[in-house]
C-alpha cells in the first residue's frame, strides 16, 4: 500500500520511508525525472558525478523505467561521450563496439552480442587516484541528443535478452551506460574591470559521468521455469546481486560503517563498477522497481528492504575539477592575495604607481604562467616518484624501525621463548589460552600502534598541505625573481638621482638655472622617496624569502617524516600479518598435539582397561585352578590316611579266620576301587602341578620381561628391538608396568605357595606307595579264588569305563561338526555385514557430495540426478540368514526413498529462492534415515558379534589363560 502523503510503502506489518514514491497512490511516474533526476544532471554541470541504479525483480519494470528517462542535453563548451557496457555472466561485454557481431539467437531463445574472437577482454582498472575506469570499452563522442539516445539504442538492442515465464523479454545481464560530460568553465576574473592578458588563465577544466544502471532482475528458477543456461544466467545475476546487497549492507549500517567493516566492492564486477557510486564520489538515486501483484509479495519485502538499506548509504560527491584546474585555481587565489597586499600597501598611490603596481601585475600573471608550465612538470615527475615509492612499500625494503617498536617487539620475543618453555611442561592447556591471550594482546598492541600511525600519517598529511604542497618551488622562484628585479630598478632608480646631482652641481654655478634647480631638487626628493620605498619593499621581500625558506626546510622536514611514518606503517603492517601466520601455524600444531595426545590417552585407557580385564581374567583362572589343585590335594591326602587304616583292617581282616569269604571278596573290590582311586587322584594333582609349572613358569618369563624393561626406562633407555618380548612391553606406559608387575608378583606367589603343596603331598603319595610296592601290591591275594574273583570285578570296571570313553568320543564329534557348522554361519553373516557396511559408507559419500554440490551453488540439476541415482541405489537386501533385521532395513530403505522424493520437491523451491542453507534443511530426513540404518546394522553386528564370543567362548570352553 503507497500512503502518497508521507512517501510511504507498506507492505503487510512493514512499512518503509522513501524520498519519493511513484505510481498508485504516488506521484505520477512522469514526474520521476524532473523530482529525482533533473537535479542529477544538474550537477553533471557543476562538475559532479552522478549514478541512477534501478533495481527490482525479473519483470518489474526496470528497464520500461530507465528506458524512459531523459537524457542530459549538450551544452556550449562541452564534449560528451558515451559508452554503454553489460555483464553478463561475470564478463564485461561492450555493446557499442563497432567490431562485435551484432546479436544472435541461439537454441535456447537466447539473444546476446557475439564478441569477435581475439579481441581483449575489458578490464576494470582502478587510477592512481581512486577513479574506476574500464580499459578496452568503446566510447563514442556525441555532439547531439538525438545522437546520443541512438546510441543507447542501439546498445540496448544488442543487450543480453531472454524469454522466461516471468518476461518475454527479460535482460540476462546488468547494463551501464555512461555518459561523460567535459567541459571548461569561466572563472570570475580577480579583476573584473582588467582584460585578462591570458584567456586560458579565467576557465577551469571539469569531468563529470553520469552512470545509468538497468540492473538484471532477482528471479527464482521456479518462478522464471528457467534451466540450463538460463538458469545459469539467473544464478550469476543472483550472485551478482547477492554481492550488490553486500556492499550495500556494509555501507548502510551505520554500525559496521562506525566499525570500519570491510566493504567488498571486489566480490564481483558490478560492484567493483560501481565502486563510486556507492559510498564514493557520486549522487547516486536508486530505482526501487516493485509489483502491487499479491503473488510478488515476498520479492517486493525484499527489494523495499534492499532500498531501504541502500537509503542509509552516505557519499562523497566532490566537483570533479581537472588536477591542473585546481593548481591554477590555487595559484590564482594566490595572485589575488598578492594583489590585494599589493593594492594595500600602496594605498593612495599615484598613478604612476598604479601604472607601475599594474605592470607587476602583469609580470605576476606572466610569472603564474611560467609556474603553471614548471607545475605540470613537476606533477609528471611527482607521479614517477608515486609508482617508486609504491613499489618500495610493495617491495618491503623498509628502513629501521622505531626504538619503541623494537623494544615492544624484543619484549614480545623473549615472551614467545617463555611461552615456548611452557609449553614443553604438562600444563598444555594454561599455556594455550596464555598463548591466545599473548597473542591478542600483541595484535591489540600492533593494532593500536597502527592506528597511531595512521593517525600521525594523516596529521602530517594535512599539515604538508598547509605548506601549499608541490608550489613551494615554484613560489621560491618568484619571490627571488620579484627581488632581482627591485635591485634592478632600485640601481636604476639611484644612478639616475646620481646623474641628477650631477646635473645640479654642474647648473649650481649659473644663476639662471635656479629655476632649473629647483625642479631637479624636486624630482630628486621624489627620486629618494622612491629609493626608500624600494628599499622597504626589498627588505619585505627578503623577509618573505627568509619564511619561504623556513617553510621549505619545514615542509622536506615533514615530507620525511611522512616518509619515515609510512615505512613504519608498511613494516608493521608485516609484522601484524607475520605474527597472525605464526600464531595460526603454531594454533594448528597445538591442535594437532592435542589430537595425538588425546588418541595417546584413549590408547593408554583401552590399554589400562584390557590389561585389567587380563589380571582380573587371570587371577579368577589362578585361583580357580589353585582351588582344584588344593581340593585335589586335599583328597590325596585324605584317600592316604584312609588307606593306612584300611591296609590295617585288611591285615586284621585277612589274618582272621576267613570264613566269611563274600566279605572278604567285598573288602578286596573296596580295597582295588580305594587303590585306583588313590592312582587317579595322583594323576590329578601331578597333572595340575605340571600345568601350574608352565602358568608359573610364563608368568616369570613376563615378569622378568617386565623388569628388564623397567630397568631399561630408569636408565633411560629404550629396550633393544626385536628382543622377543621386549618392544612389545616397551609400548606399555610406566604405570600399566607397574601395576602389571605387582599383579604377576601377586599372582606368582599364589602360584608358588599351591606348587609347594601339591609338591609335598606327591612326594608323600610317591613315599608311600614305593614302600608299599616293596612290600607287594597283591600280597593282601592268599587264594586263587580271591584273585579270580578280584581279577573278574577289574575286567568288569576296565569294560565299563571303556563304553563310556567310546560314547564320550562320540559326543565330542558331535559337538565338533556342530562347531563347525556355527563357525561356517558366523563367517557369511561376517560377510555379509561387511557388505551392508560398504554399501552404507558409499551411500553417504554420495550424500555428503550431494549436499555439498548444493551447498556450493551448483545447479539444481546435478543434485537432482545425485539423488536420483542414489535413491535407486538404496536396493532392499536380501538377508536370508537374518530375515527379520532385513525386513526392518528395507523398510527402512522405502522410507528414506520416499524422504529423497520429498528432499528433492522441496529442494526446488529452495534453490528458487537460492537460499541453500534452506534447502540443505529439507535433506534432514535423508540423512537422519541413512544414520538410523546405520544404528541398526551397528545393532545386528553387535548381536551377531556376540553370538561369535559365544562360540568362541564355547570352543576354548576350558578357559585357560591367555
Ligand atoms: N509502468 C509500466 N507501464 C506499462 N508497461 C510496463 C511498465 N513497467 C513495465 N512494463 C512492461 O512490463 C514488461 C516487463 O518490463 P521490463 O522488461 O522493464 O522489466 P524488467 O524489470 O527490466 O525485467 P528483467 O529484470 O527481467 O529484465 C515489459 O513488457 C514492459 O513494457
Amino acid at each position: 500500500m503507497v500512503l502518497s502523503r508521507h512517501g510511504q510503502v507498506q507492505i503487510g506489518t512493514h512499512s518503509f520511508t522513501f524520498d519519493y514514491v511513484y505510481g498508485s497512490a504516488g506521484s505520477a511516474p512522469s514526474a520521476m525525472f524532473e523530482e529525482c533526476i533533473a537535479p542529477l544532471v544538474d550537477g553533471l554541470f557543476q562538475g559532479y558525478n552522478a549514478t541512477v541504479l534501478a533495481y527490482g525483480q525479473t519483470g518489474s519494470g526496470k528497464t520500461y523505467t530507465m528506458a524512459r528517462l531523459k537524457l542530459p542535453n549538450t551544452k556550449q563548451n562541452s564534449n560528451l561521450h558515451v559508452s554503454f557496457i553489460e555483464i553478463l555472466k561475470e564478463e564485461v561485454r561492450d555493446l557499442l563496439d563497432p567490431t562485435s557481431v551484432n546479436k544472435s539467437e541461439t537454441t535456447n531463445g537466447h539473444a546476446a552480442k557475439v564478441t569477435v574472437p581475439g579481441k581483449p577482454p575489458i578490464q576494470i582498472r582502478e587510477t592512481s587516484n581512486g577513479v574506476i575506469t574500464l580499459a578496452g570499452s568503446t566510447e563514442v563522442s556525441v555532439r547531439t541528443l538525438k545522437e546520443m539516445a541512438g546510441y543507447l539504442e542501439q546498445g540496448s538492442l544488442s543487450r543480453a535478452t531472454g524469454s522466461t515465464n516471468m518476461n518475454n523479454q527479460s535482460s540476462r545481464s546488468h547494463a551501464i551506460f555512461t555518459i561523460t560530460l567535459e567541459q571548461m568553465r569561466k572563472l570570475n576574473p580577480a579583476f573584473p574591470n582588467d582584460s585578462n592578458p591570458n584567456e586560458n588563465m579565467s576557465e577551469e577544466y571539469l569531468c563529470a559521468k553520469l552512470h545509468l544502471v538497468d540492473l538484471a532482475g532477482s528471479e527464482r528458477a521456479k518462478r522464471t521455469g528457467s534451466d540450463g543456461m538460463r538458469f545459469k544466467e539467473g544464478v550469476h545475476i543472483n550472485k551478482g546481486l547477492l554481492a550488490l546487497g553486500n556492499v550495500i549492507s556494509a555501507l548502510g549500517d551505520e554500525k559496521k560503517r562506525k566499525e570500519g567493516v570491510h566493504v567488498p566492492y571486489r566480490d564481483s564486477k558490478l560492484t567493483r563498477l560501481l565502486q563510486d557510486s556507492l559510498g564514493g564520489n557520486s549522487r547516486t538515486v536508486m530505482i526501487a522497481c516493485i509489483s502491487p501483484a499479491d503473488i510478488n509479495a515476498e520479492e517486493t519485502l525484499n527489494t523495499l528492504k534492499y532500498a531501504n538499506r541502500a537509503r542509509n548509504i552516505q557519499n562523497k560527491p566532490v566537483v570533479n575539477r581537472d588536477p591542473m584546474s585546481n593548481e591554477m585555481l590555487k595559484m590564482r587565489q594566490q595572485l589575488e592575495y598578492l594583489q590585494a597586499e599589493l593594492c594595500a600597501r600602496g594605498g593612495g598611490a599615484s598613478s604612476d604607481e598604479i601604472q607601475v603596481l599594474k605592470q607587476r601585475i602583469a609580470w605576476l600573471e606572466a610569472a603564474n604562467d611560467d609556474l603553471c608550465r614548471e607545475l605540470l612538470e613537476y606533477r609528471s615527475r611527482c607521479i614517477g616518484t608515486e609508482q617508486c615509492e609504491t613499489d618500495a612499500q610493495v617491495g618491503g625494503t623498509c628502513p629501521a624501525k622505531s626504538e619503541g617498536l623494537k623494544r615492544g617487539l624484543q619484549s614480545i620475543d623473549s615472551s614467545d621463548y617463555q611461552m615456548a618453555e611452557n609449553v614443553t611442561g604438562d600444563s598444555g592447556e594454561i599455556d594455550e589460552v596464555a598463548k591466545e591471550w599473548e597473542h591478542k594482546l600483541l595484535q591489540n598492541s600492533m593494532d593500536k600502534e597502527l592506528n597511531e600511525l595512521n593517525k600521525r600519517l594523516e596529521q602530517k598529511e594535512s599539515e604538508m598541505k598547509l605548506f601549499g604542497g608541490s608550489d613551494t618551488m615554484a613560489l621560491k622562484q618568484h619571490f627571488g625573481k620579484k627581488i632581482m628585479e627591485l635591485e634592478d630598478e632600485k640601481r636604476t632608480v639611484q644612478q639616475e638621482r646620481d646623474h641628477l646631482l650631477a646635473e645640479v652641481e654642474n647648473l649650481a654655478a649659473s644663476s639662471d638655472a635656479q629655476k632649473l634647480q629647483d625642479t631637479h631638487s624636486q624630482k630628486l626628493k621624489a627620486l629618494e622617496a622612491q629609493i626608500q620605498d624600494l628599499k622597504k619593499k626589498q627588505e619585505n621581500q627578503v623577509q618573505l624569502l627568509k619564511q619561504k625558506q623556513k617553510s621549505d626546510e619545514a615542509a622536506k622536514r615533514l615530507q620525511d617524516e611522512i616518509q619515515f611514518i609510512k615505512a613504519q606503517k608498511v613494516q608493521l603492517q608485516q609484522k601484524i600479518k607475520q605474527e597472525a601466520e605464526q600464531f595460526r601455524q603454531w594454533k594448528a600444531s597445538r591442535e594437532k598435539e592435542l589430537l595425538q595426545l588425546r588418541k595417546e590417552g584413549r590408547r593408554n585407557e583401552y590399554e589400562r582397561h584390557k590389561l585389567q580385564a587380563l589380571n582380573h581374567r587371570q587371577k579368577m583362572v589362578l585361583q580357580r585352578k589353585t582351588e582344584e589343585a588344593a581340593m585335589a590335594t586335599k583328597r590325596l591326602k585324605e584317600l592316604l590316611e584312609t588307606r593306612k587304616s584300611s591296609v590295617r583292617d585288611n591285615a586284621v581282616v585277612s589274618n582272621g579266620n576267613g570264613a566269611n569269604t563274600q566279605s572278604n571278596e567285598k573288602s578286596l573290590q573296596r580295597w582295588l576301587d580305594h587303590e585306583l582311586e588313590v592312582m587317579v587322584n595322583v594323576h590329578e594333582v601331578r597333572y595340575e602341578y605340571e600345568k601350574q609349572s608352565q602358568v608359573r613358569v610364563a608368568l616369570a618369563e613376563e615378569l622378568a620381561v617386565l623388569k628388564q624393561v623397567d630397568e631399561f626406562a630408569a636408565k633411560g633407555l629404550s629396550p633393544p628391538r626385536g628382543k622377543n618380548g621386549l618392544s612389545r612391553v616397551s609400548s606399555m606406559s610406566p604405570n600399566a608396568r607397574m601395576a602389571r608387575i605387582s599383579s604377576l608378583e601377586n599372582m606368582l606367589s599364589i602360584s608358588s605357595n599351591s606348587l609347594v603343596a601339591m609338591a609335598s603331598q606327591l612326594s608323600e603319595a610317591e613315599e608311600r606307595d614305593r614302600g608299599f610296592s616293596s612290600r607287594g601290591r597283591w600280597n593282601q591275594l592268599r587264594s586263587m579264588g580271591d584273585a579270580k574273583s578280584l581279577l573278574q570285578y577289574m575286567f568288569n570296571s576296565v569294560a565299563d569305563a571303556r563304553c563310556q570313553l567310546w560314547e564320550k568320543e562320540i559326543e565330542i564329534k558331535e559337538m565338533k561338526e556342530q562347531l563347525k557348522e556355527l563357525v561356517g554361519l558366523l563367517r557369511q553373516s561376517e560377510a555379509q555385514r561387511k557388505e551392508v557396511e560398504k554399501e552404507l559408507k558409499v551411500r553417504e559419500q554420495a550424500v555428503a557430495i550431494a549436499l555439498a554440490t548444493s551447498a556450493s551453488g551448483n545447479s539444481h540439476n546435478s543434485l537432482k540426478h545425485f539423488a536420483e541415482d542414489l535413491s535407486g541405489s538404496l536396493s532392499p537386501i536380501s538377508d536370508t540368514k537374518d530375515g527379520a533385521n532385513g525386513a526392518v532395513v528395507n523398510e527402512e530403505i522405502s522410507s528414506c526413498r520416499a524422504s529423497w522424493g520429498e528432499a528433492m520437491e522441496a529442494s526446488s523451491a529452495g534453490f528458487a529462492r537460492s537460499d541453500v542453507s534452506q534447502s540443505l534443511a529439507y535433506f534432514a530426513p535423508v540423512n537422519s534415515s541413512l544414520t538410523y540404518i546405520r544404528s541398526r546394522r551397528l545393532h545386528r553386528k553387535r548381536h551377531r558379534s556376540n553370538l561369535q564370543m559365544i562360540a568362541v567362548g564355547g570352543l576354548s570352553g576350558c578357559g585357560d589363560i591367555c
